[in-house]
């Protein structure tokens, strides 16, 4: 089976070169001005070309307005849209067909009963990121390198296209592979030396992890 990954919050070259070298099926561009990650949609456009036909770049935006949007696109030329705000199915849809891009909804769990936040997007988000719930007091939506209890994705529906997000890093991956078997998995602060600098050895160590798992699992 194919295990999707992606490498979230992605500002220089050497991580870019980190993340493809590592074989990332998804590289993901922060556009939330608050976050460490944050880069400017033109940045985010050259860094994109080293991943063209190699790896989808995703677009991660938070409740962005109209006009943001329409810059991310035209300057960034993403292959995919994350959102990780509030964004109801509604507005999913609405922004699906407006840019004819595919969506990746995010959505925080930290107990069984949030799973069914997922039903009103399926047949209106094309992928799911589930994430850890930000901690008290933190100011940002996602990129908080907390993890949840993994067991929970045990009462997911077969079929959702999702990936498996929070806290995850080369420590932990194994048991998060093994507890979840998830289609994909998304890190961002567990490849990274300080907030927003991404470590290309660490990156590195964390597709190590991933193939040793695999491995293991195919032994
Ligand atoms: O990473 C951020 O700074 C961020 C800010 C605002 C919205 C989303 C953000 N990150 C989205 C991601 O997809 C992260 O990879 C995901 O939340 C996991 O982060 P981490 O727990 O640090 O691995």
């Amino acid at each position: 089976m194919t295990l999707d990954i992606k490498i979230c919050g992605l500002k220089t070259d050497a991580a870019m070169a980190a993340a493809l070298a590592g074989g990332a099926s998804h590289v993901g561009f922060i556009f939330f001005p608050k976050s460490p990650r944050y880069v400017e949609p033109a940045e985010a456009g050259r860094l994109r070309e080293a991943a063209r036909d190699k790896a989808l770049a995703v677009a991660v935006t938070v409740d962005a307005d109209d006009a943001f949007l329409d810059e991310i696109v035209a300057r960034m030329q993403p292959d995919m849209l994350q959102l990780h705000g509030s964004e109801t199915p509604e507005r999913v849809a609405e922004l699906k067909a407006c840019y004819g891009l595919p969506v990746m909804k995010a959505l925080s769990i930290s107990e069984p009963a949030d799973l069914q936040r997922i039903k009103p997007y399926i047949g209106v988000a094309d992928h799911f990121l589930l994430d850890s719930k930000p901690p008290m007091g933190s100011q940002l939506p996602g990129g908080n390198g907390v993890a949840f209890d993994w067991r929970i994705l045990a009462g997911l529906d077969d079929g959702v296209e999702y990936m498996l997000s929070g806290g995850l890093n080369a420590a932990n991956i194994g048991d998060a592979l093994r507890q979840a078997n998830p289609p994909g998995i998304d890190v961002s602060s567990g490849v990274e030396s300080a907030p927003g600098v991404k470590d290309p050895a660490l990156i590195e160590q964390f597709f190590r992890a991933v193939g040793a798992a695999r491995d293991d699992r195919a032994a």
